[in-house]
């Protein structure tokens, strides 16, 4: 198994004079389901398609399969495309959508009716085969949509916001389908999110992208405890952000003195961090709503606003009201300015 399946050096993308994404490494392994994560803007689709062979790079070399395909037609490198419009022929059933860039092969019909067949097994739409693309939902049109791509079988499975068109619920579902397609065909996936909790549950590992740059890659475990900068750990919610200057937490409203010198130049704490109901500092709580599993407060204190996640069973404090709270350090990730 080949640990740079997709290897992406020094690219560059742009847009006319603009860049998108300057000197761009990457590389990704053979059967590995690896997200583009990041906000609006910051180049993931722009990746995507230069992968695909839709954007000719500005500089810098795309290796797949060990094959250069720099300046390869996007027809001939290997690679399925999965869009969040599913694309899918409105005037042909589910089958004949799936059998469709089999058949442009000059594949035998047996051959066609055995990939076919097998293409709508793998992704749970057997039956299903008559229908038109307006007479399944959502889910069942992305899967097909999925099925369409993996019976060309791809080297790699690029897919641009492959579950946002779908409901809350579909969308947990397909996480889960998606995973299972991609461990029982061993494909190796590429997919841009900008939803961080997609990332975490599906992906084996995360490319966290800033403007055009890669800000951290690692497995979800890493991303979600770990982050290395500011930037990665709001993103990944760590929503309570400070610097340490002089032995106090800093930020543009204000500033807390610390009870616990760090070194640190930044902390971070998630709201689950925050302690609340006691402690040394003093807030007006803000806002307050139940959360199931917890209490989320917003507190407006000397710091500028806190979120807090309250343990179940700690007694609701009312908007208005004031509330104790504090910032452990043994909560908080420590951030290099
Ligand atoms: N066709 C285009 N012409 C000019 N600039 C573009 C074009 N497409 C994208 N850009 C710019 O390139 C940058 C990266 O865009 P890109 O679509 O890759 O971001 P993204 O991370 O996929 O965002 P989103 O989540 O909103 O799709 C942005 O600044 C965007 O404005």
């Amino acid at each position: 198994m080949s640990e740079n399946f997709v290897q992406l050096t020094d690219l560059t993308l742009s847009y006319g004079k603009t860049v998108a994404v300057p000197e761009l490494n990457l590389s990704i392994a053979e059967g590995e389901l690896v997200a583009l994560l990041g906000p609006s803007g910051c180049g993931k689709t722009t990746t995507m398609r230069a992968i695909a062979g839709l954007l000719p790079p500005t500089s810098g070399r795309i290796l797949i399969d060990g094959r250069d395909v720099t300046r390869m037609a996007a027809n001939k490198r290997g690679i399925g495309l999965v869009f969040q419009s599913y694309a899918l022929f409105p005037h042909l059933n589910a089958f004949e959508n799936v059998a469709f860039g089999l058949r442009l092969q000059k594949m035998s019909n047996d051959e066609v009716q055995t990939r076919t067949m097998a293409g709508i097994e793998k992704v749970g739409l057997s039956g299903f085969e008559k229908r038109k693309p307006a007479e399944m939902s959502g889910g069942q049109q992305q899967r097909l949509s999925l099925a369409r791509s993996l019976v060309m079988e791809p080297k790699v499975l690029l897919l641009d916001e492959p579950l946002s068109n779908l409901d809350a619920r579909l969308r947990l579902e397909m996480r889960t389908e998606l995973q299972r397609v991609q461990r029982e065909t061993g494909v190796t996936m590429v997919f841009v999110t900008h939803d961080q909790a997609e990332a975490l549950a599906m992906a084996d590992r995360i490319v966290l992208m800033n403007a055009g740059k890669i800000e951290q890659v690692g497995t979800p475990e890493d991303l979600y405890a770990r982050p290395e900068t500011a930037f990665a750990a709001d993103f990944i919610g760590f929503e309570n952000i400070f610097h340490v200057k002089d032995g106090a937490l800093v930020s543009d409203a204000g500033s807390l003195p610390m009870t616990t010198a760090s070194d640190a130049a930044i902390l971070a704490w998630r709201p689950g961090g925050v302690q609340v109901g006691q402690g040394p500092h003093q807030g007006a709580v803000l806002a307050s709503s139940f959360a199931g599993e917890h209490r989320e407060y917003v507190i407006d204190s000397a710091l500028g606003q806190i979120k807090a996640d309250a343990p179940v069973g700690a007694a609701a404090v009312a908007i208005g009201d004031t509330i104790a709270f504090d910032l452990p350090l043994h909560t908080a990730r420590a951030l290099d300015a």
